[in-house]
């Protein structure tokens, strides 16, 4: 459940350009939200350990926290890691292997649910990709608007390889980054791209040694929108975002996942994988 703990004070504990600015954190022990009084612009930090795997739990408030920056009228929301070397590690697999059938349900609609807040959303968006960002982690990443990474990590949509496959919106999502027949390439490859190699085909914006500076060039970002009247924007990306987001059929949707992740090759598969993790 989200439980904002808020706080209005200045921060000495604070690392960066955070600590200069009055800040109001509103937090719960899987997300971490600040806004920067300065700015006005919110980073939501995602604290699961180890490597940030979205289960049911980190979903529902990363929901609640995009509830939260809406609520609020932040300029606009930047989305980071407070692990050293993982964004996140996309979805959490034991939600998927010999799941219990109702938590199921409520894990992919509350999926769902996060990526139509997050790509839908009227505030600018950037994402401080502080690590790696493989399947779901990419999916987050790629919803918002401006990508800043650090190097040698790695980022993409590698399902696939785990012999299932990405949903439509997850592959609408890339297309709204990247020409269509790289999308095609990349997803049946189920291709992890170095950080430079993302850099260099677009999928990443920037490039930068370290968090604190992944988050500056996301501020600068959403900074270049200040002058631009809110709802002008707002429905301006709304606009183009559109199609991918009406296409998505939720019901239609929920159902094929629950029949898919159910089929007795797609739980052999994920619980070789789920070891083959294990054992490294
Ligand atoms: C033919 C028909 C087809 C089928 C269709 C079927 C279904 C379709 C429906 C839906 C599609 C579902 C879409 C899914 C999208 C996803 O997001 S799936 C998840 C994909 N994620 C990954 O592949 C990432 C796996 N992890 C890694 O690569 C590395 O862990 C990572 C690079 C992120 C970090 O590396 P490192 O720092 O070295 O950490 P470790 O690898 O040592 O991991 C630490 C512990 O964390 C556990 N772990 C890692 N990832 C996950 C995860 N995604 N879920 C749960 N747990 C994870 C790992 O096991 C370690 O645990 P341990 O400490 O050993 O207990």
């Amino acid at each position: 459940m989200f439980l904002p703990r808020i706080v209005k004070r200045m921060s000495p504990l604070l690392g960066s350009r955070m600590s200069l600015n009055a800040c109001r954190f509103a937090s719960t022990d899987l997300v971490r939200t600040e806004v920067d009084d300065k700015t006005g612009i919110a980073v939501v930090t995602m604290n699961r350990k180890p490597v940030n795997s979205l289960n049911l739990e980190l979903l529902r408030e990363l929901s609640s926290a995009l509830d939260a920056v809406e609520k609020n009228k932040s300029r606009g929301m930047i989305l980071a890691s407070s692990l050293d070397t993982v964004f996140s590690a996309g979805l959490d697999i034991t939600e998927m292997y010999k799941p219990d059938q109702a938590r199921l349900k409520d894990f992919w609609t509350t999926l769902q649910e996060v990526w139509l807040k997050l790509f839908g959303s009227g505030f600018p968006t950037a994402a401080a990709i502080n690590g790696h960002a493989p399947a779901g982690g990419c999916l987050l990443a790629m919803s918002c608007e401006y990508r800043v990474m650090r190097p040698n990590l790695t980022i993409g949509l590698n399902e696939t390889q785990l012999g299932i496959v990405a949903p439509s919106w997850f592959m609408s999502t890339m297309e709204n980054i990247l020409p269509r027949r790289e999308v095609e390439l990349a997803l049946t490859l189920g291709k992890m791209f170095s950080t430079e190699k993302a850099h260099e085909i677009g999928l990443v914006d920037e490039i930068v040694d370290t968090k604190e500076e992944a988050l500056a060039k996301c501020t600068e970002f959403i900074q270049l929108f200040a002058r631009v009247p809110r709802e002008a924007r707002a429905l301006t990306k709304q606009s183009f975002r559109r199609e991918a987001l009406q296409k998505l059929d939720r019901d239609q949707d929920l159902q094929m996942f629950i029949y898919l992740v159910n089929q007795p090759q797609v739980q052999k598969g994920l619980g070789l994988y789920f070891e083959s993790l294990k054992k490294k």
